[in-house]
C-alpha cells in the first residue's frame, strides 16, 4: 500500500496498462480482462486486475500530466515490483497523413522538460521505448490488419498550448502526435531498468480540428488495447 495506491501487496502484476483516464482504465479492464478486480481507488484513480488469455495483467489509470504519470509509476515501479508499463493513450494528431483513430507506437518522446529534468541537469536525455514491446506491438497490429504510425512524439506540459511556432517545428521535424505522459514514462522506466511502450490513438488533429467526444475517447479505443496486451504477452 503508498500514499496514491490502496493496492495490497500482490494485487499488482508484473504487468500494468496504464491510460491517462481512469474510466478507460475501467472500461478496458471489464470488456478485455477475465474476473477484473479493482484494486484502487484512491484519489478515484481506479485500478483492476484480472487476466488475460490466462495471463495477469493489471489495468491502471495515470492521471493527466508527466506529474500525475509520475506518482504512479514510480509507485508502481519501486512499491510493487512492476516491470513491464504500457500507456493506453489519446493524442493529438501533428502530421496530416496521421488520421482521426489511427494508431501510434511512440519509438521516441521529446519535450521541453519532464520531472525528471531536475535530476538530469543539462543532459538531454533522449526517452526511447523499449524495442521488444515496440516490435511485439507492431506485429501485433499487424496481425489484426492495422497499420501503426512508428515514430516520434511530443510529451508535452500543457494540454491548452499556446507555443504554435514551437508546434510547427514538431511537425516540420516529422513529430507525430502530441500527448502529455510519455517522455516521462519512458525515462523512469530506464532509469529503474523496466520496460515501457506508449500506444496511442488519435482523438483529435491540431492541423485539421477534428475531434472526438469523451465518451470515445473512455470507450472507443478498443484497437489499442488488444495491441498492448499482443505486444505485452506474445504468444
Ligand atoms: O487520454 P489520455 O491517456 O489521458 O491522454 C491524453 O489525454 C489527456 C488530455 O486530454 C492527456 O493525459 C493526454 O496525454
Ligand atoms: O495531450 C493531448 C491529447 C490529445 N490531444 C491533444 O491535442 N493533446
Amino acid at each position: 500500500m503508498t500514499i496514491h495506491i490502496s493496492a495490497r501487496p500482490g494485487d499488482i502484476a508484473d504487468t500494468v496498462l496504464m491510460p491517462g483516464d481512469p474510466l478507460r482504465a475501467r472500461w478496458a479492464a471489464e470488456q478485455f480482462l477475465d474476473a477484473p478486480r479493482c484494486i484502487n481507488e484512491t484519489r478515484g484513480m481506479l485500478g483492476y486486475t484480472g487476466t488475460w488469455r490466462g495471463h495477469r495483467v493489471t489495468i491502471h489509470g495515470s492521471g493527466m500530466g508527466m506529474a500525475s504519470l509520475s506518482i504512479y509509476a514510480n509507485e508502481l515501479i519501486r512499491d510493487f515490483g512492476v516491470r513491464t508499463l504500457i500507456r493506453i493513450g489519446s493524442c493529438g494528431g501533428m502530421q496530416p497523413h496521421v488520421k482521426l483513430r489511427d494508431v501510434i507506437l511512440a519509438m521516441t518522446a521529446s519535450a521541453v522538460s519532464t520531472p525528471s529534468s531536475t535530476i538530469l541537469r543539462e543532459l538531454n536525455f533522449a526517452p526511447c521505448a523499449d524495442w521488444t514491446l515496440l516490435a511485439a506491438a507492431a506485429g501485433a497490429a499487424d496481425a489484426r490488419g492495422i497499420a501503426p504510425h512508428v515514430g516520434g512524439i511530443y510529451s508535452s506540459d500543457t494540454f491548452y498550448d499556446e507555443r504554435p511556432d514551437l508546434n510547427e517545428e514538431m511537425t516540420r521535424h516529422g513529430i507525430l502526435a502530441v500527448e502529455m505522459e510519455t517522455a516521462e514514462l519512458y525515462t523512469l522506466a530506464a532509469r529503474h531498468g523496466a520496460r515501457a511502450l506508449s500506444v496511442l490513438t488519435v482523438s483529435d488533429h491540431l492541423q485539421t480540428g477534428e475531434a472526438l467526444d469523451s465518451t470515445a475517447r473512455e470507450t472507443g479505443f478498443a484497437d489499442m488495447v488488444e495491441i498492448a496486451l499482443a505486444a505485452a504477452f506474445p504468444d
